[in-house]
């Protein structure tokens, strides 16, 4: 009966002897199962890419969710450069660890063994040097992994702040250019450039030794195994089969070892990278352990239910809210003074409040803490009588409009830009607040009225036009309450007028920041900030008489204005 297909059969009955049948046998049988092992590669490679690249869509989604939902000083914190980076590059490294972990995790261990039982049945003197070789090579790669670690942190670290100088010099490019501060601006991202170099240079140094000391321990090995078996051949203790069917088994179990080694070479950069995705994973989220549940508010931020704001009643966005301050106090992560302390306030529905103050004064905080882009350190902020961190996030939103100092636009059209709000509003909807926003003649006048394009941050588009359009968006679902920061600092006196007119003609519950007298003097009270205290509330004519924190700021504003 024939011996089963062997290399050391295969050379000496076949290739010593010569017998070409049994070459044809045993070669028929090497190719079927060189193409079973083909097929399994090939399975494996395609099972570990899909598994890889769902475990990255997966990792981007979490991490994006999770860069959503951050506080925001949390994402002040980690970086926006940052986050983008841990969303892409670092997710990108984890998602190749995969890909090789996949490919070679299952198929180098079974070749490993395989090979190695395959060698001790061969020759248990020579396998000793397989005992002595793969052990030397598991060392040379744990060492180069552990001093791997910090050099990659360091390097993301690297990536991280010149992606960060990058998008800061690509966005203010317009002030670069006016003040002529391409130099320096061109040194800043050289250094930038240079330090991330360095940090890429020293952690491919590491790798770059790694590799000729594997080859070396490989090449070694296999000197000492032609060594040892020639001696033995001379012997005759050792057929010439043997040594070439050994040589195979010690190629096998050495490249094994090696497609192992590469997979602990990517471990290190993708450890860094995946501790800096669960860094921004396990960051807390911006609701408070008092919020309540919602609807999420991916889904249409609809009005806010009467039941989750008591005291709510009437048709939907027609209704009026009292919102209320009650003792708050809010300090910015990791700065030392307050910048609001002990504020008490109630604005009355239907009511339209101004706030005032000097420049830092804390205006735009307050009106941050009433949209709840932040919750205060201390008392709390209610809404129709509830505490906003028991609402739902998408309940507040629903009843609150909010257009921030810095109106940001979304590429797209005016009209995806509006439907921000209320994702199903109809064309009336969206020119009722752009007529209340006095940007409906302009709007109108851009070819595709509605669907004119917006370009990424509104850049088509002049600082007055941004400003209106945010304004719409922020009244496109009739809120209960519109929180206005400084809408009228791009309008001219007679758009700032018909703009109030028409938030009057809304009657909704108001709160704009401004610093135009025109407007303080419409609003039914005025409340006056000085260094984050309320140093005055009431009607523009008696804060005039009562509060000379207030008389300095009109004084001030009339004279640039007669200016
Ligand atoms: N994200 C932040 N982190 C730390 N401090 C902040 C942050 N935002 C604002 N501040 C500080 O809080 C204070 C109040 O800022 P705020 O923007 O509320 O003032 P403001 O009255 O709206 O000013 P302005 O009229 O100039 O817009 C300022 O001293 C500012 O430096």
């Amino acid at each position: 009966m024939d011996s089963p297909p062997h290399t050391e059969y295969f050379y000496d009955r076949g290739v010593v002897a010569p017998d070409a049948a049994h070459v044809l046998r045993t070669g028929a049988w090497m190719a079927a199962a060189t193409l079973v092992q083909l097929a399994a590669s090939v399975g494996a490679a395609w099972l570990g890419a899909r598994t890889a690249l769902d475990v990255g869509r997966e990792l981007r989604a979490a991490v994006f969710g999770r860069a959503l939902a951050c506080a925001e000083h949390e994402v002040n914190r980690l970086g926006v450069s940052s986050l983008v980076m841990r969303t892409t590059g670092d997710v990108q490294q984890v998602q190749m660890f995969c890909l090789t972990a996949c490919t070679v995790m299952v198929t180098a261990p079974l070749m490993c063994l395989g090979g190695i039982g395959m060698a001790l049945r061969q020759d248990v003197a020579l396998s000793g040097i397989v005992a002595v070789v793969v052990p030397l090579l598991a060392l040379a790669v744990g060492w180069a992994v552990r001093r791997a670690r910090p050099l990659f942190r360091d390097l993301q670290h690297h990536l991280d702040v010149t992606h960060r100088v990058l998008r800061e010099q690509i966005t203010g490019v317009r002030v670069i250019r006016a003040f002529v501060r391409e130099t320096h601006e061109r040194e800043r991202f050289d250094r930038a450039n240079t330090d991330l170099l360095d940090a890429a240079l020293r952690s491919g140094r590491l790798m770059a030794v790694l590799l000729p000391v594997v080859m070396l321990v490989v090449n070694a090995s296999a000197v000492v195994v032609v060594w040892v078996g020639g001696h033995r051949m001379a012997d005759g203790t050792l057929r010439v089969g043997a040594l070439t069917a050994f040589l195979t088994y010690l190629a096998q179990i050495l490249t094994s070892v090696m497609a192992v080694g590469s997979l602990f070479v990517l471990l290190p950069r993708a450890e860094v990278s995946a501790e800096r995705i669960a860094e921004v994973l396990d960051t807390a989220s911006r609701q408070s352990p008092t919020a309540g549940p919602g609807a999420p508010r991916s889904g249409r931020p609809g009005p806010v239910s009467p039941a989750a704001v008591p005291g709510a009643a009437g048709p939907v966005g027609r209704r009026k809210e009292a919102l209320e301050l009650r003792g708050v106090g809010f300090r910015y992560p990791g700065a030392e003074e307050p910048v609001l302390r002990d504020v008490t306030l109630t604005v009355r529905p239907g009511e339209v409040v101004a706030v005032t103050g000097s420049a830092g004064a804390g205006k735009s905080t307050l009106l941050g803490l009433m949209a709840r882009r932040f919750d205060p350190t201390s008392g709390a902020v209610r809404l129709g009588g509830t505490d906003v961190r028991a609402l739902g996030r998408a309940d507040l939103a629903g009843a609150i409009g909010y257009a921030p100092q810095q109106p940001h636009l979304f590429s797209g059209t005016v009209a995806s830009n509006l439907r921000y709000a209320k994702p199903g509003a109809c064309d009336e909807e969206l020119w009722r607040a752009l007529r209340m926003a006095c940007a409906d003649a302009f709007v109108a006048g851009l070819p595709g009225g509605l669907d004119a394009p917006v370009r990424q941050g509104g850049s088509n588009f002049s600082g007055g036009q941004r400003q209106r359009l945010a304004v719409a968006r922020a009244l496109v679902h009739r809120p209960a309450v519109c929180l206005l920061d400084d809408p009228f600092s791009a309008l001219d006196q007679a758009t700032e007028a018909r703009l109030r007119t028409a938030l009057d003609g809304e009657a909704t519950t108001a709160v704009v920041v401004t610093q135009r007298v025109s407007a303080l003097r419409a609003a039914d009270r005025v409340v006056v900030l000085d260094e984050g205290r309320l140093v005055g509330i009431g009607p523009h004519v008696d804060l005039l008489d009562s509060c000379p924190a207030y008389r300095e700021i009109v004084l001030a504003a009339t004279s640039g204005e007669a200016a």
